[in-house]
């Protein structure tokens, strides 16, 4: 991403955004409430164009060719509500040339979720469970995972995040947004800060905590404080 801005009418979401994320990594991208995190995830899903700057994936620009590159999770879910599990892996497989329905399977096992459970009646963090199985299971270069786990239960989130890092394809990379800092921060390589629009601070995880002795999370604490 080079220079990117991003404005929604006279809002400006995203100012001057410049970042490279590597393959095999675990990104972390952390912000407050309206720090601009989804506006980032849109554009590199090509869902929204930026008003200005490039967007790239492995080199090409991102556009109806990077698309089948990049799995995304929005914080509001893609299915339809009279769908059932497997309908919702149906419609994934047909849409999805990278799908692979072995490994959906695999995690909707280890997610707890059956093919016949209606989606209406999931609970939000079963619900979310399911849209994290559905992006995990194609086989893409870049996963955008957008608070993949904000209704799942503590106790539970431990266990996703374990998924998360068995389930995803080791050559790829995922970035996930969260505010949930403390719960997620032991599986990210890096991370990236952003507040009203602008990037603070991309770093690996073990330099951040090296140079400033501190956890990702009291770092969040400080830099965000109000
Ligand atoms: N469709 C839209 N129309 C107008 N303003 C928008 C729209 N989408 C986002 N914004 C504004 O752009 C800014 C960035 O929003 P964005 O959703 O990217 O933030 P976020 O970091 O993902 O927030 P959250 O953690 O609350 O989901 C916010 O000020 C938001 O109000």
């Amino acid at each position: 991403m080079d220079q990117v801005n991003k404005n929604y009418g006279g809002k400006i979401a995203l100012q001057n955004v410049s970042l490279t994320v590597g393959s095999g990594r675990i990104i972390g991208l952390l912000g407050t409430n309206g720090s601009g995190k989804s506006t980032m995830m849109k554009i590199a899903a090509g869902l929204i164009q930026p008003a200005s700057g490039t967007a790239e994936i492995l080199g090409r620009p991102v556009g109806l060719e990077t698309k089948a590159l990049v799995s995304f999770m929005p914080d509001r879910p893609l299915t339809e509500s009279w769908m059932k599990v497997k309908d919702a892996l149906q419609f994934y497989e047909d849409f999805y040339t990278d799908f692979d329905p072995l490994k959906a399977e695999r995690m909707l096992q280890f997610m707890n979720l059956n093919l016949g459970d209606k989606i209406s009646t999931l609970s939000k963090g079963m619900n979310e469970r399911l849209q994290l199985t559905l992006a995990l299971s194609r086989n893409a270069s870049l996963y955008l995972l957008d608070e993949p786990i904000g209704g799942v239960d503590p106790v539970a989130r431990g266990k996703i995040l374990d998924a998360i890092v068995e389930f995803y394809n080791e050559d790829s990379s995922i970035i996930i947004s969260t505010h949930l800092v403390r719960d997620i921060e032991r599986i990210f390589d890096e991370v990236i800060f952003i507040r009203n629009g602008e990037l603070v601070l991309h770093d690996e995880v073990e330099n951040i905590r090296l140079k400033h002795g501190k956890s990702i999370d009291d770092m969040f604490k400080e830099v965000f404080a109000e």
